[in-house]
């Protein structure tokens, strides 16, 4: 049974007019963030009778009697209790599902083959663009423009009219021009640059649903609310993105319901109003933190794998699908290297408490990993292996007498005001070994990461001596923490260990 309790402020509104009512009420749930459902209440007024819907994770109902308004916050989200027509989950398909027009068209067909869902479509780019997109900007750099012609043929090959993609595909050439002229690609322009992937796959596709006869609209996420910091090629989504993702989702959606196709990876930084991107792979977050600003009941991440794998299937082909994991767990994964989700893409799920649900595009009959805030862990031992590469490793010893307080407080001073991610550490009294986080490195250029790391080195010198190993990989083991004794003692007893 569903438990109901009053919204505490926003209980009764006495005032001379029901429209009146509704209109101070729609401001107390604006100053409450409830944006979404204040749009839904404003577009119901005029009936003043009772209505109900979900707004960030809580459903809410709404009765006006005369010149009452009693807003009542059901605590318990049952599915039969969703108010018809509202969206339901969220859909991402990766450059892996939407490599080919003929994929277009599979993934279509999958969506539309699930009539109950009213689903939020995110895309990434078609395939591979944003690596080419990449290497033409690396080659205008060199030697002058390459053509990016691949995406014309899909558009033929789908029955689509071109002027859906020419504006972009002008503003793309003007630009591989701009970069050939300038002879630099700086983060900025890199990250405007791989847009272009994002912008025209989703247009590219909702002009084939609206085609087939299946309502559709486009969004470019920088346009619709996706706010994030200005750290080009690894921009981190700031809280305003939220509201302002729901509030225009929604909005259109009671307004005039269309399938939404939104671009993943992408966002505008606050401070410069520039294409930001969310780092390699950066659409599952998109679509976690969709489903986190709508309140969704599922957020279903569709790859090109049965699911999250005991191990990247390219190293062992017989990996095995993992039929549940928790956030934790899927967070650590993909943090240590499991190149199935993005590291930050489970932080909005688990805030909301949604599950995430990874499919295969290909085989959609296949179970899927579904992703929870717990699971059964009773007969759990070790869930996945996982490599992570190109790892920068610093051998730290002290030059100090053992006692001697402070080692380890300086060391880590050291990188917080470099600014630098310190990722696995190792330590004993005068001496401690850890690694950076690449994918913080990554984001900066080559020749700023060596004068960086020179400095961290340099400031290191001045307490200890400095051992700095490049290219080296960390496997990790994800599993049950109780049985770590257990997992140890099996993985050292392997024969390639004796
Ligand atoms: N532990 C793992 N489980 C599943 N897939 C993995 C794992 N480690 C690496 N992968 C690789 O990740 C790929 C899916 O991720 P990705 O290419 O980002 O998909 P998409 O482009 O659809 O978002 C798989 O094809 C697989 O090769
Ligand atoms: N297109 C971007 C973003 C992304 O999320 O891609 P995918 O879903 O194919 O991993 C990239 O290649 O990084």
């Amino acid at each position: 049974m569903a438990t109901t309790k009053h919204l505490c402020g926003a209980r009764t509104v006495k005032t001379p007019n029901p429209c009146f009512a509704l209109s101070t009420l729609r401001c107390q749930l604006w100053r409450r963030q409830c944006l979404d459902f204040a749009v839904s209440v404003g577009s119901v007024s005029k009936l003043c009778r009772t209505v109900e819907g979900s707004c960030r994770g809580r459903v809410l109902r709404v009765s006006c009697l005369g010149r009452k308004v009693e807003v009542i916050e059901r605590s318990e989200r049952k599915d039969k209790e969703r108010v018809d027509n509202e969206i339901t989950c969220v859909m991402k398909f990766g450059g892996s599902s939407l490599a080919s027009a003929e994929r277009m068209r599979d993934v279509a067909e999958l969506i539309l083959s699930f009539p109950e869902e009213r689903p939020v479509i995110v895309l990434s780019a078609m395939g591979k663009t944003t690596n080419k997109l990449l290497l033409a900007g690396e080659k205008a750099v060199s030697c002058g423009v390459s053509n990016v012609t691949e995406i014309n043929e899909t558009v033929k090959e789908l029955d689509i009219e071109s002027s859906v993609i020419s504006g972009h595909l002008e503003e793309l050439e003007q630009l591989l021009k701009g970069i050939a002229m300038m002879k630099e690609l700086t983060l900025r322009t890199k990250d405007y640059l791989v847009s272009f992937g994002e912008c025209l796959s989703t247009r590219i596709f909702a002009a084939y649903l609206n085609k087939i006869g299946a309502k559709a609209r486009q969004y470019d996420a920088f346009d619709i609310g996706f706010i994030t910091t200005d750290d080009f090629t690894n921009a981190d989504i700031l809280e305003a993105t939220y509201p302002a993702v729901a509030k225009r989702l929604h909005l259109d959606w009671i307004s005039d319901p269309a399938i939404p196709i939104v671009t993943g990876f992408l966002g505008k930084g606050w401070k410069t109003c520039a294409v930001t991107t969310l780092g390699r792979g950066g659409s599952d977050l998109t679509a976690t933190t969709i489903g986190k600003a709508l309140g969704l009941r599922e957020i279903q991440v569709w790859k090109d794998v049965d699911g999250v794998l005991t191990c990247d299937p390219n190293i062992h082909p017989s990996a095995k699908p993992v039929p549940y994991l928790t956030y934790d767990e899927a967070a650590e994964l993909a943090y240590f290297g499991a190149q199935v989700l993005h590291p930050q893409s489970m932080r909005p799920a688990r805030e909301s408490d949604i599950p995430v649900r990874v499919k295969n595009s290909y085989n959609p009959k296949a179970p899927g990993t579904l992703i929870t805030r717990a699971r059964d862990m009773s007969e759990a031992e070790l869930t996945s292996i996982v490599l992570k590469r190109n790892v920068t490793m610093l051998d730290i010893v002290s030059t100090r007498m053992l006692g001697q307080f402070g080692f380890l407080a300086k060391v880590f001073s050291t990188f917080e005001e470099l600014g630098i991610s310190v990722d696995v550490v190792a330590t004993s009294e005068v001496s401690i070994s850890l690694t950076l986080d690449p994918s913080k490195l990554w984001s900066r250029e080559l020749i700023q990461q060596a004068s960086e790391l020179d400095h961290v080195v340099e400031e290191l010198e001045k307490i200890a001596v400095v051992n700095l190993l490049q290219r080296r990989s960390i496997i990790s083991l994800i599993g049950n923490v109780e049985r770590s004794s257990l997992i140890l003692e099996k993985v050292l007893l392997l024969p390639a260990f004796e």
